[in-house]
């Protein structure tokens, strides 16, 4: 039914996503120069096939700093060519408590507003280059959630094929009270996952909603609940996801990306490029304005 929805609103619109590489270069080049602090960490594990993302800025609760959002397109391209058979998508591994991401890191973004208008839609395409980039990879992704996934975090989750809780995983689309509305593809990507009603339910609540894990099983956000015991690699928990519940190891692991490239092209997704278009101009309406500006300043004096 969601499908369907899409599909009638890609017969509506015949855009595609509009932004030239060598904007998304430059953008890198001076989100990297200016905003350089975290790091995004990419692991192959040619045994199980399947390649970890980790988002790594525990001073900021894996807050997406400048230098990261380069980093993680960079991460993102690298996996074209490579021959596994998933991916997961987690926060690094750091102290407690756990982090997935906790979104924008408000001093980036903070650099970004003041820079005006331009920089904040500069910042916002490149986000959703990287989502239309992992999205068409040949490898299943999965995002573990172990920790609070928050605004741009949370939408980060909403880019995997699947989501995965632990049981101190929760996710929540602050947004709204900072002034925003989505800017990193998590608008499209959760009406896909959930449809209209329930998007609009989980953006307008803003932080009134955190689904944790049993919540966001009963919204149709998880595909499944983990424990995790100190010490243990939240990571390992995505593969093992992958592994038993959606690859086939028995088949051949060309035919399985094949498979997920073909998942990749087909039907919604000429549809996610033209509504992140649309998700974008809303955003660069909203961006830079008062409520942003209170709440950006406000997080910052604490
Ligand atoms: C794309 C649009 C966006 O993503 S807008 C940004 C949306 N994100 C947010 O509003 C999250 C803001 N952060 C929070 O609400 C809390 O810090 C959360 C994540 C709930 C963690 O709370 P708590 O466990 O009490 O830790 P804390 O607040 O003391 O934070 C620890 C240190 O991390 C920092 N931090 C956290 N989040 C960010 C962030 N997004 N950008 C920059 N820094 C962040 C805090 O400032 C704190 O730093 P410090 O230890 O005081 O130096």
């Amino acid at each position: 039914m969601q499908g369907r929805d899409l599909l009638g609103m890609c017969a509506l619109r015949s855009r595609s996503l509009s932004v030239d590489a060598a904007s998304i270069l430059k953008t890198k080049e001076d989100l990297r120069s200016k905003y350089p602090v975290g790091s995004v960490d990419l692991e192959l594990d040619s045994k199980s096939e399947i390649a970890v993302i980790r988002l790594c800025h525990p001073a900021r609760r894996n807050a997406l700093s400048g230098k990261m959002m380069a980093e993680l397109n960079d991460r993102i391209t690298e996996l074209k060519n490579w021959k596994g058979r998933g991916l997961v998508l987690c926060g690094g591994i750091s102290p407690s408590p756990a982090s997935f991401c906790s979104g924008g890191d408000l001093k980036t973004m903070s650099g970004i507003m003041s820079e005006g208008p331009s920089a904040g839609m500069a910042m916002c395409a490149l986000m959703q280059d990287s989502m239309v980039k992992l999205r068409a990879l040949p490898l299943v992704s999965v995002a573990v959630i172990h920790g609070t996934a928050i605004g741009g975090g949370a939408e980060l989750t909403t880019w995997c094929d699947y989501r995965v809780f632990t049981t101190e995983g929760s996710v929540s689309f602050v947004q709204i009270k900072m002034g925003l509305t989505t800017g990193w593809g998590g608008g499209s990507g959760l009406m896909e996952i959930l449809g209209r009603r329930k998007t609009l339910k989980l953006l307008l609540a803003g932080p009134k909603i955190s689904l944790r894990c049993d919540d966001a099983e009963s919204w149709g956000y998880s595909d499944a609940t983990v424990s995790v015991s100190p010490g243990d690699d939240p990571a390992e928990k995505g593969k093992e996801f992958l592994l038993n519940s959606v690859l086939n190891s028995e088949l051949d692991s060309g035919v399985g990306r094949a498979v997920k490239k073909m998942v990749a092209s087909v039907a919604v997704e000429p549809c996610i490029s033209n509504s992140l278009d649309k998700e974008r101009e809303v955003f660069g309406e909203v961006w830079g304005g008062p409520v942003q500006q209170a709440a950006f300043a406000q997080f910052l004096k604490r």
